[in-house]
């Protein structure tokens, strides 16, 4: 799975821009401002259904324009996927995928799985636990056809739940709702479970490469203490829940704890070693796919020399051509990515002003 072309239409400084990328390494250079992460946004939007640099797709939408256009033809296998998304500034999508309009963002995300590490990457580990749990339930999203329903019923269940205790509704009313958020509760955590325990083998191998100074140890936490059911919990926690308006503990609560040398890592590691671990964690990710469905997914690296040094840096090279997958990588300039730059399908971009031209050949 590979992008085999990308067409841009008025998302943010490029108003018109095309790109016939190589199945291996793209790499943007241009000076700051020219419009590189604009180029990796917009490719996110395509797998993800959204920005990871802001929520309001105004901004994101060219100055003066009233929507923006994206279009990418995606090769799998031996065919290749023509697919369109639109989005206006009233909010409205329009979206296709082989010439037929389709309701679901999921429905790309299922054909275009994204990795991204960019700068501000590391909150991954700096940031709460809301992050980790996306980082495992990305992973199930991809393993297991059943997940995103399970993860649907579960926050609607929640969603119920959580209405009724801000009405102070008696126990008796609560039970139903609670017989069912315990079954799919303990449904997703055992998905997550088994995503945490299968991953954790895939990171700490790549960690080990870029990090041999450090063992890591993943604790993985359900969002509830692991002695007791959580029908249990739900029961006995009735008064708080009711007294905070919400549920305290459950799935929801779930999260990853990494630790070095028995600290948090985010308590010992410096930011260029967070970045690295972050970086194992996402590559493993991809490594995982690759190993459990055949599928790849594309990489995205803004910023690619940011808090590494060269030897870091050429070892994370390393392994992302190891991978084989279709990256996507910026820079300022090219000579900090002369590691990157080794196999014979690498392009060559260069940005300015939200112009895209392809330079030459990499190798
Ligand atoms: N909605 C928009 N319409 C037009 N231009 C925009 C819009 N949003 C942002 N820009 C401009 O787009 C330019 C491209 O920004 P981008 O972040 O892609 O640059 P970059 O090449 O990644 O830079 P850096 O190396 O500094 O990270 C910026 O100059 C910004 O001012």
């Amino acid at each position: 799975m590979a992008l085999l072309n990308l067409q841009l239409k008025d998302f943010r400084n490029i108003a018109h821009g095309r790109l016939i990328p190589a199945t291996g390494i793209n790499v943007l250079i241009g000076a700051n401002g020219s419009g590189k992460t604009s180029i990796l946004e917009a490719i996110h939007y395509l797998g993800v259904g959204r920005s990871f640099r802001t929520h309001l797709t105004g901004r994101v939408i060219h100055q003066g324009e009233s929507a923006f256009t994206l279009f990418a033809r995606i090769c799998q296998g031996d065919d290749s996927l023509p697919v369109g998304l639109s989005k206006t500034r009233g909010g409205d999508t329009r979206l296709k995928i082989a010439g037929r309009a389709a309701e679901r963002l999921a429905d790309l995300a299922h054909i275009l799985p994204i990795q991204l590490i960019h700068p501000e990457g590391y909150n991954l580990l700096t940031g709460g636990p809301k992050l980790r749990r996306a980082y495992l339930d990305w992973g199930l999203f991809y393993s297991h056809s059943r997940f995103f329903t399970v993860w649907g019923q579960y926050r609607r269940l929640l969603k119920q739940r959580n209405a009724l205790l801000r009405q102070q509704r008696p126990y008796t009313e609560l039970r139903y709702w609670d017989q069912q958020l315990v079954t799919i509760a303990e449904e997703l955590s055992l998905f997550r479970q088994q995503y945490a325990e299968a991953i954790e083998p895939v990171i700490r191998s790549i960690a080990a490469d870029f990090l041999p100074e450090y063992d890591f140890t993943f604790d993985f936490f359900r969002g509830w203490d692991r002695q007791t059911d959580l029908a249990q919990v739900l029961a006995q926690g009735l008064e708080r829940d009711l007294g905070l308006g919400y549920t305290h503990s459950g799935p929801h609560k779930a999260e990853i704890r990494i630790k070095a040398r028995g600290m948090p890592v985010q308590d010992l590691l410096s930011r260029g070693q967070l970045k690295l671990l972050v970086c194992a964690m996402r590559l493993a990710q991809g490594r995982y796919l690759k190993t459990e469905s055949n599928q790849d997914c594309i990489f995205l690296i803004d910023d690619f020399a940011s808090e590494l040094d060269e030897h870091k840096r050429a070892l994370l090279a390393h392994q992302l051509n190891a991978l084989g997958a279709q990256v996507f990588v910026s820079a300022i300039d090219v000579a900090q990515l002369s590691q990157m730059i080794t196999r014979d399908n690498s392009k060559l971009f260069h940005v300015k002003q939200g112009e895209i031209t392809e330079h030459q050949e990499c190798e």
